[in-house]
């Protein structure tokens, strides 16, 4: 008997587990029949009811898991203008429909043009014929089975509506199973579908960085749905693809096989999934392989490297044609105002224990920094500022042993691709969600602490109103974020993130305290200022 090359043991080793996953739950006969029963329907002939990735079950409406779906009331459903016109085929809800230009869909019993409105696709599930095929390295595929047009309605991508927080458990679920394909893309602001168990044959639409279609959202019933359409003229046995970047929740970062001349080299590279929650799956895995891949795209994408190079070419004066570069000024200032504000988000984010040493040394710096600023001089002592970066930096390269001794145990099997993450990644996953929460109050809230510069504050009277000011930050904060955890629920259900989608009153509370939270901060950051021996109010008086 020939014997297996490791490839195929490895390949053997991974269908078996993912058919344990489902064996384990019970589902694997109940989904093989399923898709047994797909076969029949789909345009395919070239499915197997064994390849595991077919283990799905077909649903051609998506599914709410925790929620129902919307009630529609009267007063909301969008009616159009539309007359039907003999001979004039667009006037049944075509292309100059109010609701067609404005992404909704008629709302049957509604519509003017009753049974003529064409402005239904998603409720007709009027889709193109496409063909299932395997790709070489990427899969099952999807074709197009005709010829489309520019704009023309694909598929729907269906499947099950979950939250944030179930998307974020389900994917890590199916990393554990060891399912590599992804299924999970946003929906909303607080939504996804995941189209792992359950879903259409839009979920076999694979990724181009040179894509044929794209992804748009439309109001249907109510509810916003996503369905795929031709970015261009598509000839039949063309396979269709979409860019994944921005709508997928996946986890892993895959190495993109598109073939494109513009490959970005990863699938989802800019999606919210892929910048919160990022792993690398395994050095021996065959159809995916493993780089250490930066987080942003490019260098310029990061946003602090432009910061850090400055601060490290900042020994060089700045070439201005015909001038000498300015000491200090507004311009200079703002810059290395930036500057400290890069400095102080790096060591908050790299510093995890050694909080007290950086804590100290940043307010230390901010106070010399605002005492220059105001006194016109050079802003940021470099000495100083060099200790800061060094500190910086030997936190990064602890940050990076960790990472090496993590890579070690990891082949010698001791951590669970799980554990591999957090560890492997936390590093990056920390500073991602700095820039990618923006509900995230870590960024805008102040990190100078009273008693950190209490030690410059020059009088009592100034400490005390320092320390007034920073009790009625943190209770304005604690209000505003007690108002968000009362919210989330109503938010949650109504599908949508921000005051915009609350009743009046609520969103009236909302930007109530989130003014005097603000207010609040500006309060201590202006009172922590002015508490400076340079400009408090007692050295004026004197
Ligand atoms: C939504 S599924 C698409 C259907 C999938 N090919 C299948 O067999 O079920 C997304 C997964 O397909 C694979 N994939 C899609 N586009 C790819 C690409 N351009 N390069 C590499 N893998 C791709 C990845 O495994 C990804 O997680």
């Amino acid at each position: 008997m020939k014997r297996k090359s490791a490839r195929e043991v490895r390949s053997i080793r991974r269908h078996a587990t993912r058919t344990r996953s489902w064996t384990k739950k019970g589902l694997r006969s109940k989904r093989v029949a399923k898709i047994k029963g797909n076969i029949v329907s789909s345009p395919s002939e070239q499915v197997s009811a064994s390849d595991s990735q077919l283990l799905y079950t077909h649903i051609e409406c998506n599914e709410f898991i925790h929620r129902g779906h919307k009630q529609l009331v009267d007063d909301d459903i969008p009616v159009c203008s539309c007359k039907l016109v003999k001979g004039d085929s667009e006037s049944a809800c075509g292309d100059r429909c109010l609701n067609f230009l404005t992404s909704n869909e008629c709302t049957p019993g509604f519509c003017p043009c009753g049974e003529t409105c064409k402005n239904q696709r998603f409720q007709q599930r009027r889709y193109i014929n496409s063909k299932l095929v395997k790709t070489e390295e990427r899969g099952w595929g999807l074709l197009a089975a005709q010829d489309v047009k520019m704009g023309e309605f694909v598929i729907e991508y269906c499947g099950e509506v979950i939250s944030c927080e179930e998307a974020r458990t389900r994917s890590q679920t199916y990393e554990v199973e060891g399912l590599q394909d992804a299924y999970i893309i946003s929906l909303s602001g607080s939504e996804f579908i995941d189209a792992t168990r359950k879903g259409s044959l839009g979920r076999f639409i694979n990724h181009s960085c040179d894509p044929n279609c794209e992804t748009r959202k439309w109001t249907v019933l109510g509810e916003v749905r996503v369905g795929i359409f031709a970015k261009k003229d598509i000839k039949a046995g063309t396979e269709l693809t979409y860019n994944y970047n921005f709508e997928w929740y996946g986890g892993a970062k895959v190495r993109c096989r598109c073939g494109a001349t513009s490959c970005v080299g990863f699938l989802g590279a800019k999606s919210r999934g892929f910048q919160e929650d990022t792993y690398v799956w395994d050095d021996n895995d065959d159809r995916f392989s493993v780089e250490n891949v930066p987080l942003y795209d490019s260098e310029d994408d990061e946003p602090l490297s432009s910061f850090f190079k400055k601060a490290q070419g900042r020994g060089e004066p700045k070439k201005t044609a015909g001038s000498t570069p300015p000491q200090s000024g507004v311009e200079d200032n703002a810059e290395s105002l930036l500057l400290m504000h890069a400095i102080k988000l790096e060591v908050t984010t790299v510093d995890v224990k050694d909080n007290e040493t950086s804590d100290n040394a940043m307010a230390e710096l901010i106070v010399q920094q605002e005492v220059a600023i105001r006194h016109g001089d050079k802003p940021i002592k470099e000495d100083r500022l060099d200790g800061i970066i060094d500190l910086v930096d030997e936190k990064i390269s602890k940050g990076e042993r960790t990472e090496e001794r993590d890579a070690k145990r990891k082949k010698q099997g001791a951590l669970s691709l799980k554990r591999v993450r957090a560890e492997k990644l936390g590093l990056l996953h920390k500073r991602a969600r700095l820039y990618t929460n923006q509900y995230s109050n870590t960024v805008l809230s102040s990190h100078v602490k009273a008693h950190s510069i209490s030690k410059y504050v020059s009088s009592e009277r100034s400490l005390e109103a320092l320390l007034a000011a920073e009790e009625a930050e943190t209770a304005a904060s604690l209000e505003l974020s007690r108002l968000h955890d009362k919210l989330r629920p109503t938010m949650e259900d109504l599908g949508k993130d921000g005051p915009d989608s609350l009743p009046v009153t609520a969103a009236e509370e909302w930007i109530a305290l989130t003014c005097k939270q603000m207010a609040a901060v500006f309060n201590f950051n202006f009172t922590a200022i002015r508490s400076l021996p340079c400009f408090s109010p007692d050295t004026q008086q004197t």
